[in-house]
């Protein structure tokens, strides 16, 4: 038997550029996490027959996929079944393989494949109480910590609540690359470059694959961040996968290879992607806020809203990018100041952490550490403001975007002494909440721990946290089956979404 293959690719939060980001003209910040969704392939074992896949996601019940391909006049055809996300993965990335070398596909496919699809715990809600505190029904960050990697979910996968942090984009990314990787289409030393034709190519199949199993061709910026990590996001023009559509007969090569030749007269794949990474200090944090929203109901009446009001929209979404733009220069300029005074950086931060950020511009410091105060306190203004305009456009296209309990929500966790800025992530709704706070202060009372206290208490609804943090790695790679722990236990114990998790420590 050959080697396990593993990608793992990163799950998402948009913080700024919700709506915006799905006209080219705009562009949004997205941040990728620390939460990542893994595949595993393997040859397949003696329950998988010749030209036979078998696609498992162990965290789930009756998660168990088979799927036979079909070779037939240089056609790939995989057989239908129940979860669209894999099955248009594998028929995709199987024909695009294919395209490349078809004897030396039929001859790998012939073993038959065994593909495992995990996700870290923070993909779901996780019913697994408060295990250090039994009292508390919350979860907090200690105890989230302390849970075993891949809970097993003991639910079917449309029984599941997920969080909002991508788990289709994440999913897709690492099986299609891991696939890629697999025939022999893409290399692991290209893979591991950022900018490499390698990874490109798993990005654009990726969107397509996503694209067509959403029913949707949406701006992108999940599947984006799950390739390339943490950036600021300009889509790319939907109009270069319109004759994909009809992919069973068009070849895919010509229009998902970055390094195929180039039809002048055909749109191209002209997405932006700029790398970004939060400065030193602020650590981002996530809640899953028990609500829940629609976002294709969300988009549809934003949408109709600003083709029906043009003017109105175009002045609003020129502001909402401004602010947004604001937030993204502040937080670059911050990394700077660390870099050119690290200690007036460290020494701000200090004194800015035991105070509220209405405080902050009044903070006696140095005239060094002033210049670091006020690029962070002009983060917390473009966040104010950003909030202030996408409440404005849901009340405008009559939705929730910052729902009534989400303002009590941020408005009490901004307040708070450290905290940088807040807001709804993507599309907003009722479902998940970020904040950035500043990291430091003592063990016990850090703006953390402040954000923490306030989500505990709050009473309208139930607001978890979650473990992810800014993900430092540029997106997907491939890792080492033994270097992840747990991964192998999720894949080799038989019956695993109903285990109790408590039994796998
Ligand atoms: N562990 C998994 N195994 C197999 N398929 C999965 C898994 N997790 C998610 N999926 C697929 O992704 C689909 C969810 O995709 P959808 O686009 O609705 O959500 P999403 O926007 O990615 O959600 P969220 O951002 O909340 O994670 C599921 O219906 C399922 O087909
Ligand atoms: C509204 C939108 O801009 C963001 C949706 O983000 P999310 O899935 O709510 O994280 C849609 C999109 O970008 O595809």
């Amino acid at each position: 038997m050959s080697a396990s293959i593993v990608v793992s690719a990163p799950g998402k939060a948009l913080l700024a550029g919700g709506y915006l980001v799905l006209d080219p003209a705009y562009s949004g910040l997205v941040i990728s996490v620390s939460s990542r969704f893994y595949t595993v392939i393997r040859d397949g074992g003696p329950s998988v027959g010749p030209n036979e896949i078998c696609v498992r996601s162990p965290q789930f019940i009756d998660a168990t996929w088979k799927y036979t391909v079909t070779l037939k006049n240089d056609e790939v055809l995989v057989c239908e079944s129940l979860d669209r996300f894999v099955h248009c993965a594998l028929q995709l990335t199987l024909k695009l393989a294919s395209e490349g070398n078809p004897r030396a596909f039929a001859e790998l496919l012939s073993h038959g494949l065994d593909i495992a699809a995990i996700a870290d715990n923070d993909f779901y809600t996780q019913k697994v109480k408060n295990v250090r505190d039994p009292g508390e029904p919350r979860p907090s960050i200690a105890s989230l910590s302390e849970m075993p990697p891949f809970c097993p979910l003991n639910v079917t996968l449309s029984d599941v609540q997920k969080t909002g942090m991508g788990s289709s984009a994440a999913l897709i990314t690492s099986i299609v690359s891991a696939l890629l990787l697999k025939f022999g289409v893409i290399s692991k030393e290209g893979f591991a470059r950022r900018d490499s034709g390698d990874r490109v190519l798993a990005h654009n199949i990726a969107q397509l694959v996503h694209c067509l199993a959403q029913g949707k061709v949406g701006s992108g910026f999940d599947v984006s961040a799950a390739v390339f990590g943490s950036h600021v996001y300009t889509r790319f023009d939907p109009r270069v996968l319109a004759p994909l559509m009809d992919f069973a007969r068009i070849p895919l090569r010509p229009v998902l290879d970055p390094g195929a030749a180039v039809d002048h007269n055909k749109p191209t794949w002209n997405s932006k992607v700029v790398p970004f990474q939060l400065p030193p200090l602020v650590r981002l944090v996530l809640a899953d806020v028990a609500g829940g929203s629609s976002t294709p109901s969300l988009v549809k009446k934003v949408n109709e809203w600003r083709s029906k009001n043009t003017e109105d929209a175009r002045r609003l979404w020129t502001s909402i990018d401004l602010s947004n733009k604001n937030m993204v220069d502040s937080l670059r300029e911050l990394s700077s100041l660390y870099k050119a005074d690290t200690e007036a950086y460290e020494a701000a931060v200090q004194s800015l952490t035991f105070l509220p950020p209405s405080q902050w511009v009044e903070a006696e410091t140095s005239e060094a550490q002033r210049t670091v105060t006020q690029a962070f306190y002009r983060v917390y203004q473009a966040g104010q403001t950003t909030r202030f305009l996408m409440r404005k456009m849901g009340e405008n296209a009559g939705v929730h975007i910052e729902p009534p309990t989400q303002t009590a929500l941020l408005d009490e966790s901004v307040a708070q002494a450290g905290v940088i800025a807040g807001g709804v992530p993507g599309a907003g709704g009722d479902d998940a909440i970020w904040v950035l706070v500043l990291e430091s202060g003592d063990a016990l009372e850090t703006p953390l721990h402040r954000v923490e206290q306030v989500w505990r208490k709050f009473k309208q609804r139930t607001v978890s946290p979650l473990l992810a943090t800014q993900s430092m790695e540029i997106g997907a790679r491939v890792e080492e089956l033994a270097g992840i722990r747990g991964l192998e236990r999720v894949i080799t114990t038989d019956d695993y979404a109903r285990k109790s998790p408590t039994n796998l420590f």
